[in-house]
Formats: structure tokens, sequence, C-alpha cells
């Protein structure tokens, strides 16, 4: 396990956020935290990154070491280059220049890397966002909606870099609002709505457990539809 959450809170002044959570994240998983829109997925993911601090409970961390990140947004400065923004990167986690080149190069990136990221696409700055999460270390590593912006050949490229990356023995925690998403890649879930978890657990047990085929099944089961 690499990280717990106990009677986990993060109420806003409009009584909405994350109430209640408790949940476990087990380390070299695939974990998907999947819902809808305003189900609580940032506001978990600003918890668990340290961005925000909690109302209530707490999260307990069993040997934390670098939590790697890819926000669902990055703003990079246009004015620098692919290599120039990992580089930045690179050096704050002393990673050498051969292991940048190589994440370039999975991600797609390596033969527009000198060109300013002003010119890059939604795509491609995505791409470069995954770069940077990519780097430096084997520990946790937490995506907020990484498919935002990638088109369906960087989709199926992101789900094998996901399962590469939990081969290495790395723990990966992605945001999604595509149930089928998460079945497909995920090997446990934590289903939030409306700032609660509905579900928590294996996939393949939730699934038997709950006699669905499928996430949505259970998803709509749950909500009452
Ligand atoms: N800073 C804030 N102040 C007030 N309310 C907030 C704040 N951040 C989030 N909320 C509210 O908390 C709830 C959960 O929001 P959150 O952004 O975590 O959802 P989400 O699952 O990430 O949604 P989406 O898929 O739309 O990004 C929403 O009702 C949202 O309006």
């Amino acid at each position: 396990m690499i990280v717990e959450a106990r009677n986990l809170k993060k109420i806003y002044k409009n009584n909405r956020g994350l109430h209640e959570a408790d949940f476990a994240i087990r380390r070299g998983r695939i974990v998907a935290l999947a819902g809808g829109n305003g189900a609580g997925k940032s506001t978990l993911i600003r918890l668990l990154t340290n961005q925000e601090k909690p109302t209530g409970g707490e999260l307990i961390w069993h040997n934390r070491g670098i939590v790697r990140y890819m926000p669902d947004d990055v703003d990079f400065p246009g004015m620098l280059t692919a290599e120039e923004v990992l580089g930045l990167l690179a050096s704050l986690k002393k990673v050498g220049k051969a292991e940048q080149d190589e994440i370039l190069k999975r991600v797609g990136l390596y033969e527009v890397k000198k060109q300013k990221v002003s010119s890059f696409s939604k795509g491609m700055r995505q791409r470069l966002n995954l770069a940077q999460s990519l780097i430096g270390g084997d520990g946790l590593i937490i995506m907020d909606e990484p498919t935002n912006g990638l088109d369906p050949y960087w989709i199926a490229r992101l789900k094998e870099m996901m399962a590469e990356e939990r081969s290495r023995g790395a723990t990966v925690l992605f945001s999604t609002h595509m149930l089928a998403f998460a079945e497909q890649l995920a090997d446990d879930v934590i289903i939030l709505h409306e700032g609660r978890i509905l579900a928590a657990g294996e996939v393949e047990r939730l699934l038997q457990d709950h006699q669905c085929r499928h996430l949505e099944d259970l998803w709509l089961q749950k909500i009452g539809l």
C-alpha cells in the first residue's frame, strides 16, 4: 500500500468538494479515479499532491518517495523549446540527457524538440506534459485526465506507457470521466459521485460482486438510474 485515506474531507464554503473518503491505493497497481463532472476527482488529486489541505481526516503515506504529477492543464512558457522545458525539470530531478531524449522519443516529440512550445498543438503540449511527468522516479505517478487533447493513437500509446510504468514497479493513479477507459486499463478503481465514493476496489471484483458487465452499469446502479 502506498497511501491510505481515512475520513478524508475537503469541504468548500458551498458545501461541495470531497466528503469523508476512505480508500487505500495499492503499490504497483494502475488505479482509476473515475466519475462525472464535479465528482471530486480534481479535489482528491489536489489533496494527494499537497496543493490543498484537507478540512478533515488524513492521508497516511507509506514510503511516499517522489510523487510525479501530470496536471490536467499546463501553461508551459511558449518561448522555450520542448527540449528546454524538459531539461529544466530534468535538472531539478537530476535526470541526464539520455533519459530526456528517450522520453521525448516515447512521446513523439524528439524530432520537434528544438521547436518553441508556442508552435505546438494542444495534443503536442499534452504530450510534453506527459513527458515531464514520466521523468525521474519509479514511485507514484498521478495523472489528472491524461487523455485530454490526445488523439486515439496517443491514447493507445498512453495506455502502453502507463502499463510500462506498472511493470517497472510504479503505481499509477489517473483520473477520468470515461468509465470504459478506466475499465480497460485499471486494476483498481475509485468511483466518485458528487463528492462521495460510490465504489472502490479491484475492477474485476467489483463487477463480479455487483453482477455488472461494465463499470458504467455499476455506476448507473449505484446512482439509482
Ligand atoms: N475552489 C473551490 N471552491 C468551491 N467549490 C469548489 C472548488 N473546487 C471544487 N469545488 C467544487 O467541488 C466539487 C468537486 O469538484 P472537482 O473539481 O473536484 O470535480 P471533478 O470530478 O474534478 O470534475 P470535472 O470532471 O468537471 O473536472 C464541485 O462541485 C466543484 O464545484
